[in-house]
């Protein structure tokens, strides 16, 4: 299930009050914290990336402020002891940037090599670690300079996978597109400026669904 503007109070104790008519306050609780603390992580990551790539502190601010964030929670149910299911089908996320902390169930979640031929193992190194993986919305807006991994879950094992996820989306109608700076000789522009909600639209009911090249096919130069 998924929490949008999991930042915001209103948005959180309507979306809980759904589930529990009457109140669940430790639930809203636990995914406003978990938003405000993981939101930090987000944007310090998104704040890093970008002042590497020499984008100045105005526009990096401007950025933070046109992202929401998503709160997800999965569960994967074990399986029997020698039996491999897919729990969720390879894809690319849309978003800008997605941060993924599980339980101790270690193996679930795999990434495509680049090569397209092998999945990898994306196990947390510690159980506080978290796994981050950039979305297409982030590929664009850096001209393609961080990959957007394809990734699935698998279920293994007879122990049932929680996962917690937030999820950066863009909350502006103003169009993503790569900013001077990601442009030169060396990296020509690759995207056309495209609208979040159409992308959206595009793969989730669109041709785009199983696309795993979707930014390129939408809205490659
Ligand atoms: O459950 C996970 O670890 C991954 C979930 C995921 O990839 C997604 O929700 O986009
Ligand atoms: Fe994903």
């Amino acid at each position: 299930m998924g929490v949008d503007y999991a930042e915001n109070a209103d948005t959180v104790n309507a979306f809980t009050h759904r589930l529990w008519p009457q109140g669940n306050s430790s639930f809203s609780e636990a995914v406003m914290s978990f938003a405000e603390k993981v939101s930090e992580l987000d944007f310090m990551t998104r704040r890093m990336i970008m002042e590497s790539f020499g984008l100045d502190e105005s526009y990096i601010k401007k950025h933070l402020k046109s992202t929401k964030c998503l709160v997800r929670l999965m569960k994967y149910q074990g399986v029997e002891e020698t039996e491999e299911e897919l729990g969720m089908e390879p894809h690319t996320d849309r978003n800008m940037l997605t941060i993924l902390c599980q339980n101790d169930v270690k193996d679930g979640i795999e990434v495509k090599t680049k090569d397209d031929k092998h999945w990898i193992k994306a196990n947390p190194s510690q159980d506080s670690s978290f796994i981050v993986l950039g979305g297409a919305m982030l590929h664009v807006l850096l001209n393609g300079r961080v990959l957007t991994g394809v990734h699935r879950v698998m279920r293994m094992g007879t122990n049932t996978r929680f996962s917690a996820g937030l999820f950066s989306v863009p909350k502006t109608e103003d169009l993503i597109y790569a900013p001077e700076e990601m442009v030169d000789a060396e990296h020509p522009r690759l995207y056309k400026p495209v609208n979040f909600e159409a992308y959206f639209q595009y793969t989730t009911e669109g041709t785009g669904r199983r696309d795993l090249c979707a930014p390129r096919t939408y809205c490659g130069l």
